[in-house]
C-alpha cells in the first residue's frame, strides 16, 4: 500500500546536548531515533551530538556505546550503513558533573567549537534525560555558563515525571522558567509521539463518517486501556514513590483522553491545537470527596500469580519494593468531561503491570440501534465499535452489523480490521523519533503545555488525597489476571462492560486489512 509523501518540514541545523547519555533512556531510545531520523534524511547533516554524564569516556568508546544502542534497538540495521563512519564522526563526549557549575564554561568551549565545524547555527536542543531533581540546576548552569549565548534558537526537552503533584511541579516548573521561555520549553509524553494517537485527530476530523457523531447524542462510552504484562523491571523504587496514576494516568491517560475529547481547533497549529487540549482538561470532573473517588476509582496492586504457566511474584516481592507498600499497580476509573459535547458519557480508563497483554487500545462504543421490527427477537444486535489500536499492533478497527448471508433477518457483526504496522512495518517512526524529529524543527504540537501539565495533577491529586484517607481500599490482584473484579463492576454498573483488547469478537466476520496489489 503506498502511503504517498510526508510532506513534513525537515529538521534544522541542531547541536544535540544529551543530558545523561549513559543511561537507559538514551541508550534505548534516543540514540536509535537520531540515527532513524539521519537515515531517513530527515536531520540536517549539520548536526553534532554532545554526550553528557558524570562517567569518563572518549569519543570512541562513546561511539562504541552508540553503535551498540543503534545494533540493539534501532529498527535500520547499522551493518548495512556505508555511511557509518561519518554518522558516528557526529558524536562527541564530554564528562561532566551537573553539580558543578564550572563545568559548563568547559562544555561551552566544545559546543562553539562544533557549532563552527559543522556550521549549525547557534542552534541549541538540550536534551534532559535525567532525575528531574536534576532539571533546575542543569538550566541555571546552562545560563550561567554562557550556553545560551549563540545566536541560533535555545530548546528544552524534558522527560517524564514533570514533578509528583501540583507543588512540587510548580516548583520544577518555576525552576526552568527562570531561565526557558513556555515556548522553549519541550515537556515530553511519549504516549504523544506515537502513530495511533496521532491519528485519533486525523480520523476524527478528516471523515465526514465519525465527527457528526462524536459526542453525547451517539456514544455510549470511551474505554482506554493501557495494559502491560512487565511488572517494575529494575525500576521499583521509582514506581513505588510514584503508582500507576502519576506513572500513566496523569500523562499517557489524560493525553489520550484530549485527544479523543478535544474540539476540532481553528487551524492545526501547535497552540491551537493545545488550547483545545486544555479546555478538556478544563472540564474534567474533578471528584468531591473520597467517597466519590472510592465509587469512580478503583486500586489495585499485583499478588503472586502466573502468566502462560511462567510464576510471577508479587508486587511487594519485586527488587527495590518495600514489602508492606500500599502503592497501587493498577487503576481502573470512571472520569466525565463536563461540557456540552460530553455530558453523561464515561470515558472509563485503566492501566496496570502484570496484567494478561500487552495493548494501549482506545474504544469508542457507538449508542445501539433501537431493537425494532427489523431486528428478529432472536439477535442480539451489538453496538458499532470504532478501536485505535495503538500499541504493540498499530491499526483502526470498526465493527457494524451486517445481513447473515442466506438468512432473512439475521444480523451479523462484521468487522474492518485495518492493521497499519502490518502494511508499514519498519517504516513506523517510533515515538522518540518523531518528538526529538519535532522539537529539532521547533514544532510543539505534540508536547504538553505547562497549563495541561498543571490541570492534569489537579485531576490526579484528589484522587491521590482520598487513596491517602482511606489506604484500605487497595485491592489485591492476581499478576497476569486482567485486575481486580470492581473494575468490571464500575462498567456493570453502567449496562456496560470492557470490550476484549487485542483480538476480534467472538462470532464476527473480518474483512482483512486490504493488501496492495491484490
Ligand atoms: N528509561 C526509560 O525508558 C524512561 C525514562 N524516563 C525518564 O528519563 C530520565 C532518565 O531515565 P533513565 O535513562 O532511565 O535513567 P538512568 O538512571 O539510566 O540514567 C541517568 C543518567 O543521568 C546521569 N547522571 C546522573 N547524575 C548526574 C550528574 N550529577 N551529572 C551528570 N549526569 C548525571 C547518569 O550518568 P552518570 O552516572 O554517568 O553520571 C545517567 O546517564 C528520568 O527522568 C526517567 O524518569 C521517562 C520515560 C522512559
Ligand atoms: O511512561 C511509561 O510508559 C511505559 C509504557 O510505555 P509503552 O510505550 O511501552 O506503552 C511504562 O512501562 C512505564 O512504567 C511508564 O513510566
Amino acid at each position: 500500500m503506498n502511503f504517498g509523501e510526508l510532506g513534513d518540514i525537515g529538521a534544522d541545523r541542531t547541536l544535540f546536548f544529551i543530558f545523561g547519555a549513559t543511561g537507559d533512556l538514551a541508550r534505548r531510545k534516543l540514540f536509535p531515533a537520531i540515527y532513524s531520523l539521519y537515515r531517513e534524511g530527515k536531520l540536517s547533516k549539520r548536526f553534532a551530538v554532545i554526550g553528557l554524564a558524570r562517567r569518563p569516556r572518549t569519543n570512541e568508546q562513546f561511539r562504541d556505546d552508540v553503535s551498540g544502542s543503534i545494533r540493539e534497538f534501532a529498527r535500520y540495521k547499522s551493518e548495512e550503513d556505508k555511511q557509518w563512519d561519518e554518522f558516528a564522526g557526529h558524536f562527541h563526549y564530554m564528562s561532566l558533573d551537573i553539580n558543578k557549575p564550572e563545568a559548563f564554561a568547559e562544555l561551552r568551549k566544545l559546543a562553539d567549537l562544533l557549532d563552527d565545524q559543522y556550521d549549525i547555527g547557534g542552534n541549541r536542543l538540550f536534551y534532559l534525560a535525567l532525575a528531574p531533581e536534576l532539571f533546575g540546576s542543569v538550566s541555571n548552569n546552562l545560563k550561567e555558563g554562557g550556553l545560551l549565548d549563540s545566536s541560533g534558537w535555545h530548546r528544552l526537552v524534558i522527560e517524564k515525571p514533570f514533578g509528583y503533584d501540583l507543588p512540587s511541579a510548580q516548583k520544577l516548573n518555576e525552576q526552568i522558567r527562570q531561565v526557558f521561555e513556555e515556548d522553549e520549553i519541550y515537556r515530553i509524553d511519549h504516549y504523544l509521539g506515537k502513530e495511533m494517537v496521532q491519528n485519533i485527530e486525523v480520523v476524527r476530523f478528516a471523515n465526514a463518517l465519525f465527527e457528526p457523531l462524536w459526542n453525547n447524542k451517539y456514544i455510549a462510552n470511551i474505554q482506554i486501556t493501557l495494559s502491560e504484562t512487565v511488572g517494575v523491571e529494575e525500576r521499583g523504587g521509582y514506581y513505588d514513590h510514584a503508582g500507576a496514576l502519576r506513572d500513566m494516568g496523569q500523562n499517557h491517560m489524560l493525553q489520550m483522553i484530549t485527544m479523543m475529547a478535544m474540539e476540532p481547533p481553528s487551524r492545526m497549529e501547535p497552540e491551537d491545537i493545545r488550547d483545545e487540549k486544555v479546555k478538556v482538561l478544563r472540564s474534567l470532573r474533578i471528584f468531591k470527596n473520597a467517597d466519590e473517588v472510592k465509587e469512580h476509582v478503583v486500586r489495585g496492586q499485583y499478588s503472586a500469580g502466573e502468566l502462560k504457566g511462567k510464576p510471577l511474584p508479587a508486587y511487594r516481592n519485586e527488587e527495590g519494593v518495600p514489602s508492606d507498600s500500599v502503592t497501587e499497580t493498577y487503576f481502573a476509573a470512571k472520569v466525565f468531561v463536563d461540557n456540552f459535547r460530553w455530558a453523561g458519557v464515561p470515558f472509563y480508563i485503566r492501566t496496570g503491570k502484570r496484567l494478561p497483554v500487552k495493548t494501549t487500545e482506545v474504544v469508542v462504543e457507538f449508542k445501539n440501534m433501537p431493537e425494532n421490527v427489523y431486528f428478529s427477537s432472536k439477535t442480539k444486535l451489538e453496538p458499532n465499535l470504532l478501536v485505535f489500536r495503538v500499541n504493540p499492533t498499530e491499526g483502526i478497527y470498526l465493527k457494524m452489523n451486517a445481513k447473515r448471508p442466506g438468512s432473512q433477518w439475521g444480523i451479523v457483526p462484521i468487522a474492518m480490521d485495518f492493521c497499519q504496522s502490518c502494511e508499514v512495518g519498519i517504516n513506523t517512526p517510533e515515538a522518540y523519533e518523531r518528538l526529538l524529529f519535532d522539537a529539532a524543527r521547533g514544532d510543539s504540537t505534540y508536547f504538553t503545555r505547562w497549563d495541561e501539565v498543571s490541570l492534569a495533577w489537579k485531576f490526579v491529586d484528589r484522587i491521590e488525597s482520598a487513596w491517602r484517607e482511606q489506604s484500605t481500599d487497595l485491592q489485591y490482584y492476581a499478576a497476569g489476571s486482567w485486575g481486580p473484579e470492581a473494575a468490571q463492576q464500575l462498567l456493570a454498573s453502567d449496562g456496560f462492560k470492557w470490550w476484549p483488547v487485542n483480538g476480534q469478537l467472538e462470532g464476527e466476520v473480518v474483512w482483512a486489512t486490504p493488501v496492495a496489489g491484490k
